[in-house]
């Protein structure tokens, strides 16, 4: 059948009341309510299947966790289940001295008698008992008058009131009488109040504090606007002898909610009804209970909260609740319920995250300052009337990205997870990869995946995501500059002095070291990168920011590229630029990382010149393509003075086989003239050693072969090499000395070899000029391979031996 046009013809309008000195809208709640759970009994009588007695039992421990002081756990009369719940919590002990268990019966002599035995032995309970008023059900239901239905519940009334007193003189219980006119929203409101007058004088013993009678005012099925229903509550109050011997209950259904499955309709009705008057609330966790549910009472008891009043009901843990609710109930809680609905701290669109973003920022400053005042810490955010954290919940969930969000949920998220604080252009840029994704695939971009897709985007967060270009080792010094040079002024460094780049980057796997100068270590290393690979690039924006606390802290920098070469101008209005990010616990090493972030993003896969050596040691190779030479050949990487002192061999040698060298007989070269790897040994050469320890100093042995004959030297010193040191310059005439040492690894795990690097200096006598050599060598032994590599080095020296003395 369809709609009607005219449902006038078929639905009568609700008569509402007219109050119209109403007292109830200009009123303000200020404290919390009784609270009454009905979930085990309005809640589990409206399930396809009830709760098991097990089911009731957790419930009934949820309640009591989450402080609810009134219980109604059952209807006793209805089944032995349910009598046996009661029972079971009675003598189980499950029940603190300060909770009511309340039970609900019908205004039946028998089903009433059941009911109060069911509660036998406990040490408070209340007796709620009901029957309906309204004029369908008196002509419909029971066919009774005004005059019967009144009589009705003063006859049960006077039934309860005997036994009660009966159970309290045998068990020492302490009862409370409620009634329920049921259907009162429905009922001539005189009439209604007629029937409570009646049961109040049947009771008889209506006092104040705890022996207030309850009137239970339910709005069985909502039929009207929350605010008719608070007039309703508000003529009751104003109309009831002896207001202050009763306790006002309200007990909302939600008949009226706004959607099928959003139904909080109650909520309105319960505040509102609470202004006018109210003083308990009756209902369910979630709003559970008969066709759309009772009122929901952790949204009423949490609306207070967000007010600032005290709801005397903790859901620190509301996770904990709701599963447990959700398990009991077999019911879903809905995603966008109130406080907790998995989405209800979730913003996907874009505005909305900025404003929480922006919002958490000026909370921490605000709370920073009020701390420091000592004033409470409000809480005040876009879009979150409550801090998820007070529910035991976590921001993660706050900000979730798909196709509707921004920029600044993403870059919250990669705040939240990544620790970095991304520059606001960079958000931009990186808000268009991830806006792409969405946009594509039409799915909500999970945390993962935003991380990842930043990670790879900007090759970031250790060797999973490397890019092309991987920074594997550097050294920044500083050079002065030549007189004449001007200050190009973009850096710390001291207007007269240079910055150099000294490092080893991987190139697409390859490791080739590069060197270049400027102003700072940023630029030095954009100018290495020019000179060996032809890429030109120059920093529109730099920025950085600390990582962590304390002894953990590091740098995070960010920088945008732009293509080198061009105008400042041109450059800065350029539409084509590349973002990094680097973060390094060195802050020169964070700008570093940054720019080879931003330049492996800028080279997609573009081809980058190769290390052309056969072309000849001429102008074209220099001295960092010959330490490529041998780092990619012998995996040594040389230490820059090193480096100068081969190169000029090497040009000396290019100079004598007509300026060409190939790329064979360099490495070649670098054996013979440091006996590296060759069969031919140095002068002086190590047969084998002893280092011990006598006294605090190293004892050192050393059984060598010098110019073909066997030689033992015996020193000590601070170390091996101070030791072999003293001992060879008692064996010779004039002095050496170690101007520098050093040792990197080759090699990993159990394969790892120490490759040792020495320099020497002599002052020979009669010899105006102190001459220096180098040394190198590797071994699994790092005393040894410090000890060849010191006697190569001293090897290139004319020593001029000491007669020997008793042939040592
Ligand atoms: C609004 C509410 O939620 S009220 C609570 C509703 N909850 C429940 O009903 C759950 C438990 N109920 C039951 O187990 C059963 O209904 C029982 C045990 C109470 C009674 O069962 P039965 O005796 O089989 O009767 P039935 O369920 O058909 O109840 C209807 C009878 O009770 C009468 N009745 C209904 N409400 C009341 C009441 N509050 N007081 C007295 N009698 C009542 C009806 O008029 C009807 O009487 P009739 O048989 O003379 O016509
Ligand atoms: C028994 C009464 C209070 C009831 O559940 C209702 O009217 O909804």
């Amino acid at each position: 059948m369809p709609m009607l046009a005219d449902p006038s013809q078929k639905y009568k309008p609700y008569t509402p009341l007219n109050i119209p000195d109403r007292q109830w809208p200009s009123k303000v709640q200020r404290a919390a309510p009784i609270w009454l759970s009905t979930d085990l009994r309005d809640g589990n009588q409206a399930l396809a299947n009830p709760m098991t007695i097990e089911q009731k039992t957790i419930f009934f421990k949820t309640l009591i966790k989450a402080g609810v002081k009134e219980i109604e756990v059952a209807y006793p009369a209805a089944s032995d289940t349910d009598f046996n719940f009661v029972r079971g919590l009675i003598e189980g002990g499950l029940v603190p001295d300060d909770v009511w268990l309340q039970v609900l019966t019908p205004a039946r002599e028998d089903l009433i008698k059941r009911t109060i035995d069911s509660v036998a032995g406990s040490k408070r309970a209340i007796i709620h008992m009901y029957n309906a008023t309204s004029p369908s059900f008196r002509n419909v239901v029971f066919r009774n008058s005004k005059e019967k239905t009144i009589e009705l519940a003063i006859t049960h009334t006077k039934i309860v009131r005997k036994l009660v007193d009966e159970a309290a003189a045998k068990y020492g219980t302490q009862f409370k009488y409620e009634y329920s006119p049921e259907t009162f929203t429905q009922t001539e409101p005189d009439f209604a109040i007629e029937v409570c007058q009646a049961v109040k004088t049947a009771w008889g013993k209506a006092g104040l504090g705890d022996e207030r009678i309850t009137f239970n005012l339910p709005a069985t099925v909502e039929i009207a606007p929350p605010n008719h229903y608070a007039d309703q509550i508000e003529n009751f109050c104003r109309k009831i002898s002896e207001r202050e011997k009763i306790i006002v209950s309200l007990h909302p259904h939600n008949d009226r909610g706004t959607s099928i499955i959003i139904t909080w309709q109650g909520v309105a009705a319960a505040e509102l009804g609470m202004l006018a008057g109210g003083d308990r609330i009756e209902g369910c966790f979630f709003g559970n209970g008969e066709r759309t549910g009772n009122v929901d009472l952790v949204t009423l008891a949490l609306n207070l909260y967000t007010q600032g009043v005290a709801p005397n009901l903790d859901f620190s843990d509301i996770q904990s609740v709701i599963d447990a609710v959700v398990a009991c109930n077999d019911l879903p809680v809905h995603p966008r319920h109130p406080y907790a609905g998995e989405l209800v701290f979730t913003a996907f669109s874009g505005s909305h995250q900025d404003a929480i973003k922006k919002g958490f920022e000026a909370q921490r400053v605000r709370h920073a300052e009020a701390e420091a005042k000592g004033e409470p810490k409000y809480w005040d955010m876009p879009y979150l009337p409550i801090d998820p954290a007070d529910l035991g919940c976590n921001y993660e969930a706050v900000i979730r990205v798909n196709a509707q969000s921004g920029k600044g949920g993403i870059a919250y998220l990669i705040q939240q997870h990544l620790g970095l604080d991304l520059p606001r252009k960079m958000q931009v840029a990186f808000y268009q990869v991830v806006q792409e994704v969405a946009d594509r695939e039409a799915r909500e971009m999970s945390v993962e995946d935003i991380t990842t897709a930043f990670r790879s985007n900007y090759h970031f967060g250790g060797s999973k995501y490397e890019g092309r270009l991987a920074l594997k080792s550097f050294k920044i010094s500083a050079e002065p500059l030549p007189d004449s040079a001007a200050d190009d002024g973009d850096s710390d460094v001291p207007a007269d002095e240079r910055r150099l780049f000294d490092g080893t980057i991987s190139v697409d796997g390859v490791v080739r070291v590069i060197r270049g100068d400027g102003n700072g270590p940023l630029s030095a290393l954009l100018d290495a990168l020019r000179t060996h690979l032809d890429l030109d690039f120059s920093i529109r924006e730099y920025s950085e920011h600390a990582v962590g606390e304390g002894s953990s802290v590091k740098a995070a920098s960010y920088v945008e590229l732009v293509r080198g070469g061009q105008e400042v101008k041109e450059a800065r209005k350029s539409n084509e630029s590349w973002w990094g990010v680097g973060v390094d616990s060195d802050i020169a090493g964070s700008g570093l990382r940054a720019v080879l972030s931003a330049i492996n993003t800028a080279i997609g896969d573009r081809v980058l010149p190769e290390l052309k050596l056969s072309v000849g040691f001429n102008s074209r190779s220099g001295q960092a393509d010959v330490a490529s030479a041998v780092l990619q050949s012998l995996e040594l990487e040389l230490p820059r003075r090193f480096q100068s002192s081969f190169f000029e061999i090497v040009q000396r040698t290019a100079r004598d086989s007509s300026d060409n060298i190939s790329y064979t007989d360099l490495i070649q070269l670098f054996r013979d003239t440091y006996h590296y790897g060759t069969q031919v040994p140095s002068r002086i050469s190590l047969k084998n050693f002893t280092l011990d320890n006598v006294g605090g100093r190293k004892e050192l042995k050393v059984d060598l072969i010098w110019d073909g004959k066997d030689r033992q030297l015996v020193a000590d010193g601070t170390g091996a090499l101070s030791s072999i040191i003293t001992s060879l310059n008692s064996q010779i005439e004039g002095t050496l000395s170690i101007k520098d040492y050093s040792e990197h690894s080759i090699g990993e795990g159990s394969n790892v070899e120490a490759a040792s690097f020495v320099e020497l200096a002599y002052d020979a006598p009669g010899q105006p000029k102190r001459v220096t050599s180098w040394g190198v060598s590797s071994d699994t032994d790092i005393t040894a391979s410090g000890l060849k590599a010191l006697l190569r080095a001293a090897s290139s020296f004319q020593l001029i031996p000491k007669p020997l003395v008793n042939g040592h």
